[in-house]
């Protein structure tokens, strides 16, 4: 690689989805996949991925509180996150593939909850108008289904997964409407299929979109 090519920006990638989709199972096989083309890749998540984002993130996910509390301290984490990991990262030219980012905000915090997307507009624009991940993998299912996948992993459920069926439903929708919007940006992978399956549509759009 010339020197040129390796001050070039790295690639932001999204994993997006409802809880129990699948996500979090792909993103070592996907990092791997991008490592094999011999460029560094960083794997992170959201809330969280700093000291402070993961304190923010116990608060998160289990203390109870207004709903734009939650919604300014989703973006509060995510403004921490950005500065001392991503943002340096994709400026040596990593990769950075990360669990859940903004889309998430506009479908639990609006979707789900119903706080005004208006709002969310306006943080997001604050906290990262410049940057948008380059490619985000939405897995979309019934949550039924990701329901019965969290059931059988018997382990005590954060204050979202504890949500009813319908806000899950809510924010499944809100994560299509948003994918509609963007269908540049967002790829939809069926999640009601096997693993081997899904993984394989993760390979082509990473390597259709970014690589
Ligand atoms: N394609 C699949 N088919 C069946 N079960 C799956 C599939 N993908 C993941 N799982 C299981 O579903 C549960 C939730 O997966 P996980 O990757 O943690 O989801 P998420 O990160 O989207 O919440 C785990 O027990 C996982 O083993
Ligand atoms: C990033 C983000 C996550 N969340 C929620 C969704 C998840 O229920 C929870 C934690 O996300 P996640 O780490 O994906 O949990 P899991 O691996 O158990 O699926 O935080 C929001 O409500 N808004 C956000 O902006």
């Amino acid at each position: 690689m010339s020197r040129s090519e390796s001050r070039k920006r790295g690639k932001f990638i999204t994993f997006e989805g409802i809880d129990g989709a699948g996500k979090s199972s792909h993103i070592a096989g996907a990092a791997a996949l991008v490592r094999g083309r011999g460029l560094n890749v960083l794997t992170t998540r959201e809330p969280g991925g700093t000291a402070l984002g993961e304190k923010l993130r116990g608060l998160l996910l289990h203390e109870a509180m207004h709903l734009e509390t939650e919604a300014l301290l989703m973006f509060a984490a995510r403004r921490e996150h950005l500065a001392e990991v991503i943002e340096p990262a994709l400026q040596r030219g990593d990769w950075v593939i990360c669990d859940r980012f903004s889309d998430a905000t506009y479908a639990y915090q609006s979707g789900g909850r119903g706080l005004d997307k208006a709002k969310l507009v306006q943080l997001e624009q604050w906290v990262h108008g410049h940057l948008q991940p380059d490619l985000t993998l939405l897995f979309d299912l019934p949550s039924s289904v990701a329901s019965q996948r969290i059931a059988a992993q018997a382990r005590d459920l954060d204050r979202f997964e504890q949500e009813r069926a319908e806000f899950h439903e809510r924010v499944r929708l809100a994560y299509l409407e948003r994918a509609a919007a963007a269908p540049q940006r967002i790829r939809r992978i069926d999640a009601n299929q096997a693993r081997d399956r899904i993984k394989k549509l993760i390979q082509e759009a990473l390597i259709e979109y970014c690589l």
